[in-house]
């Protein structure tokens, strides 16, 4: 299908990225999640175990899908579009250096909230400023808002 079929989603951290402490990580991709959900009838429900609707995990190069990463730079994450399984799973690069809010290194927090969009169903923008743009730009976490674009892809899909 092309959207989840429920509106109560789970989600699971499956492994941690050395590059920040847990607690950032656990915030950055609560905050990430919540981009979305603040916008849709959807929620988010983490599990510390078993299989979740999206399983997050951090890898490198060959990491056991079809899609190996490509060391640093180049791709940074990717994730699957709704369907049982591997659908809605996002895979962040180790090989890249994410932080929690410096514009050194690629800040998790906007690179996750970019990759559910894709985990719930939209594909990318061609709106320079979308956060579903093809390309990772800096934007402060702290006072990032959804931009309108992506509110109205998201709510095409479950508005
Ligand atoms: C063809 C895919 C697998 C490329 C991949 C992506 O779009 N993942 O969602 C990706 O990592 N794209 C890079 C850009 C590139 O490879 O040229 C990126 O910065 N994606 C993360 C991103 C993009 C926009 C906003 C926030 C984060
Ligand atoms: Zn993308």
């Amino acid at each position: 299908e092309y959207k989840w079929q429920k509106n109560s989603l789970t989600y699971r951290i499956v492994n941690y990225t050395p590059d920040m402490s847990v607690s950032e990580v656990d915030d950055s991709i609560e905050r990430a999640l919540q981009v979305w959900a603040k916008v849709t009838p959807l929620s988010f429900t983490r599990i510390n175990s078993g299989t979740a609707d999206i399983m997050i995990s951090f890898g490198r190069q060959s990491h056991g899908d079809y899609y190996p990463f490509d060391g640093p730079d180049g791709t940074l994450a990717h994730a699957f579009a709704p369907s049982p399984g591997i659908g809605g799973d996002a895979h962040f690069d180790e090989d890249e250096n994410f932080t929690y809010r410096s514009n050194r290194g690629y800040v998790l927090f906007m690179v996750a909230a970019h990759e559910f969009g894709h985990s719930l169903g939209l594909s990318h923008s061609d709106d320079a400023g979308a956060l579903m743009y093809p390309v990772y730009t800096y934007r402060n976490p702290e006072t990032f808002i959804l931009p309108r674009d992506d509110v109205n892809g998201i709510q095409s899909l479950y508005g």
